[in-house]
C-alpha cells in the first residue's frame, strides 16, 4: 500500500453509501447515481472528486420498442398517454425508486406506480409485470437485447465513479483529512496523465533555440509548457561537444502518430515514446473547494 494508514474494503455499493453515513468507513469510491439515490438529504456526505472517468452510466427511463408504445419516442408523448388511469397506472420498475419517483413527478406524471427490483429488469416489460423501466445504461446492449428503447427527455442522470467523505470524519477522525488530500492529489495527477505520452527525441542542431524553433513550428509538438530541449554531449576529437539535442515533449495520445511524422520533417530520430503516471499540476481546485464545504 503506497498510502500509509489506508485500509481498503471492497463492499456493495450500497453498504459504502450506508457504511459512510454510519461511520464505519471513511471514504468511499461509488457512483454518483448511488450517492442521488441512497444519500438522499444526508448532509454529511460530501463528494470530493465527481469525475473518477470510470463507470460511466447513465439513470434512464426505457418502454418497449412496439406495442403501444411504436409511436412513443419522447417524455412527452409518454405522459399524454390515454392508457394511464388511477385505476390503471403505469407501471415502472427500478432500484432507484427515490430519484425515478422524484423526476417522473417533477415532469408531471401522475398516474404511476413503482415496483422495487434488483435485477435483470429489463425481463419485467416482456413477462407482463411492468410497462417501462428506470435503470442505468451504458452501452445500451440490455436494452437491445429486451426490445426496449429509451426516449428523448428521460434521462435521469448521468453518473461516473465518485469519490466521497463523510464531514464528521474529515473534521474530526485524526489523519483522514490529510489522507482525502493526498488521494485526490494522486486521482487528479493520474486522471490528468491518462491518454497523454511522453515523446523523446533526438534531433542535430546548431543551437537549442534554433531546435526549439524548428520544434515549435509543428503543431503537435507545443507540449505542455513548450517544449524541453537539452544538448546531448559527445566527445569529438578528445573535446567535448554538442552535435545533438534532446527534445522532451508531452503529447496526447491520440496525436502519437502525428507528433512522429512531424518529428521526423524536421529531422528528429531515435524517437522514444513512454507512459505518463502522473501530471502532479498546481493546487486542485477541488481541494479549495472541498475545505470551504467543510467551513475551513
Ligand atoms: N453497465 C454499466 N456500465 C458502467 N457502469 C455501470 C454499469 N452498470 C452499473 N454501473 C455503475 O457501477 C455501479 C455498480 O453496479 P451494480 O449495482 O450493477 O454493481 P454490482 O457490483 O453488480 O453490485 P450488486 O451485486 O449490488 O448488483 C453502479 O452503481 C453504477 O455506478
Ligand atoms: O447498457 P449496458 O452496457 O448493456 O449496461 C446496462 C446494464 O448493466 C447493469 O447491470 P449489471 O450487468 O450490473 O447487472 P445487475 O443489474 O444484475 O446488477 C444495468 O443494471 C443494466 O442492466
Ligand atoms: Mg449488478
Amino acid at each position: 500500500m503506497q498510502v500509509p494508514n489506508l485500509e481498503v474494503w471492497f463492499q456493495r455499493p450500497t453498504d459504502i453509501v450506508r457504511k459512510l453515513c454510519s461511520g464505519d468507513l471513511d471514504l468511499g469510491i461509488v457512483g454518483y447515481d448511488i450517492i442521488s439515490e441512497y444519500a438522499q438529504g444526508n448532509d454529511d456526505l460530501v463528494i470530493i472528486h465527481d469525475a473518477l472517468d470510470f463507470g460511466h452510466c447513465r439513470l434512464s427511463l426505457a418502454v418497449p420498442k412496439e406495442g403501444i408504445f411504436d409511436s412513443i419516442n419522447t417524455l412527452e408523448d409518454l405522459l399524454n398517454m390515454p392508457q394511464w388511469t388511477e385505476e390503471r397506472p403505469m407501471r415502472v420498475v427500478t432500484g432507484f425508486g427515490y430519484v425515478g419517483a422524484k423526476f417522473l413527478k417533477e415532469k408531471g406524471f401522475k398516474h404511476v406506480s413503482f415496483l422495487a427490483g434488483d435485477g435483470a429488469l429489463e425481463s419485467y416489460p416482456a413477462m407482463g409485470m411492468a410497462d417501462a423501466i428506470v435503470d442505468l445504461v451504458s452501452s445500451g446492449t440490455t436494452l437491445r437485447e429486451n426490445n426496449l428503447k429509451e426516449i428523448d427527455g428521460g434521462i435521469i442522470l448521468e453518473s461516473q465513479a465518485t469519490l466521497v467523505a463523510s464531514k464528521k470524519s474529515l473534521n474530526r477522525r485524526e489523519g483522514v483529512l490529510e489522507i482525502s488530500h493526498e488521494m485526490l492529489e494522486r486521482l487528479e495527477a493520474h486522471l490528468t496523465a491518462s491518454g497523454k505520452i511522453m515523446v523523446t527525441a533526438n534531433m542535430r542542431g546548431n543551437s537549442a533555440e534554433e531546435v526549439a524553433e524548428r520544434v515549435l513550428s509543428q503543431t503537435s509538438l507545443c507540449g505542455l509548457q513548450g517544449p524541453t530541449i537539452s544538448p546531448v554531449y559527445c566527445t569529438l576529437d578528445g573535446k567535448v561537444a554538442v552535435d545533438y539535442y534532446a527534445i522532451n515533449v508531452v503529447v496526447p495520445q491520440k496525436s502519437l502518430y502525428k507528433s512522429i511524422q512531424q518529428l521526423r520533417s524536421i529531422g528528429g530520430s531515435g524517437v522514444l515514446v513512454s507512459k505518463l503516471t502522473y501530471i502532479f499540476d498546481e493546487e486542485t481546485p477541488r481541494w479549495r473547494k472541498l475545505l470551504s464545504e467543510l467551513g475551513m
